[in-house]
């Protein structure tokens, strides 16, 4: 190189760690938790600044990103000997955990504080518990102890429409804690769908999955029991008056779409172990399904909510 010259940049090692640090928010889960937080506000009573309320957003997405940091740095020793989560940034080795423990922390309390002070301190305060929920409640201690984790823990997914009304509004309503009870209901079917396929990865970990501690067959019948449960509790918002007829059509179709997966998954053709003869393949699809199902749903009620505000429908 001549001397003086300045010594050319490496762009794409910049970019790899970058995305590694991103990565370690699980940004691609968060995008529908956040998805159910922002529409959490857009049905709440009220009007909240445009600036604020993508500040409150940001927050939810940042706090919602520290906590999935948070659990894969105490997962780093399982996710290391899992194939799906080989690759990840601290069991591969790109990133120190200490690091990342301390980035984890530092955007959970930031997300906190700052959700406090541009919306209130009641948004802030669910954000925190959430947090704490998915941090200390599913990952440090029920995750490795029992397959109810998912049921239990799950609860922590669920708080986001909460946390989003209450930026609004400074408090708590039937319809949100419907919203709570929707994603709550809603995260079995979705992550028993994906774990009939991860089972080994779970065994070879010593994660206490329901597939690996109760077997395929079990964990099916546990799908379509929470699917069961999840219809009519997706049309409850419409039932109580709280919702409109879009949305309750959009309800209905989805939640049938939901039920006719977790029959399929059910009738998989399967040996006497109940291992899945055809890769799980409507295992597969309901995962797939669950994140439109979910998706769709709160998309629905977004614009049920607007077509009544703007007077389109009654
Ligand atoms: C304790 C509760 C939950 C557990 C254990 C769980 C577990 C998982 C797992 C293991 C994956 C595969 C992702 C990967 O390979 O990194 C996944 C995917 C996904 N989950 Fe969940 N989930 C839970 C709750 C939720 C909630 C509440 C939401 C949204 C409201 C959600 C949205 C998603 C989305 C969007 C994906 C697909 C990500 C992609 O495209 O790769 N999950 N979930
Ligand atoms: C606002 C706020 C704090 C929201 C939290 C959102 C939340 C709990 C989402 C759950 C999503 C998720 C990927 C769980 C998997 O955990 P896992 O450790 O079992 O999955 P892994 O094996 O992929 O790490």
């Amino acid at each position: 190189m001549r001397r003086g010259a300045a010594a050319p940049l490496d762009v794409s090692a910049d970019w790899s760690e970058l995305r590694d640090w991103i990565s370690l928010l699980k940004p691609r889960v968060m995008t529908l938790v956040v998805f159910t937080g922002l529409v959490g506000m857009l049905v709440a009573p009220g009007r909240i600044h445009p600036t604020l309320g993508a500040v409150a957003i940001l927050c939810i997405a940042v706090g919602a990103g520290a906590a999935g940091c948070i659990n894969m740095w105490y997962d780093r020793d399982i996710d290391a000997v899992m194939r799906r989560t080989a690759r990840r940034p601290i069991p591969a080795g790109r990133v120190e955990p200490g690091a990342a423990l301390a980035f984890g922390i530092f955007l959970a309390v930031m997300s906190v504080l700052l959700m406090g002070l541009a919306t209130n301190a009641v948004a802030g305060a669910w954000l925190a518990g959430s947090i704490l929920f998915y941090v200390f409640i599913y990952t440090m201690w029920l995750k490795r102890r029992t397959p109810q984790n998912i049921v239990i823990g799950g609860a922590a997914g669920a708080f986001p429409p909460v946390i989003g009304w209450a930026a609004v509004t400074g408090g708590v309503d039937v319809l949100p804690l419907l919203l709570f009870a929707i994603v709550f209901v809603w995260t079995p079917p979705h992550f028993w769908s994906l774990s009939l396929w991860a089972h080994d990865d779970y065994q070879r970990a010593g994660v206490p999955m329901l597939p690996v501690t109760a077997g395929a067959r079990e964990t099916r019948r546990q799908i379509m029991a929470y699917t069961v449960l999840l219809a009519p509790l997706g049309l409850a918002p419409v039932l109580l008056g709280l919702a409109g007829w879009v949305y309750g059509a959009y309800a209905l179709s989805l939640g049938a779409g939901f039920l006719l997966h977790a029959w399929r998954v059910l009738r998989e053709p399967q040996d006497a172990a109940g291992v899945s003869l055809e890769g799980d393949k409507a295992a597969r699809a309901a995962f797939r399904f669950s994140l439109l199902h979910l998706a769709g749903l709160f998309a629905a009620l977004a614009l049920d909510h607007w077509l009544r505000t703007v007077g389109v429908l009654g």
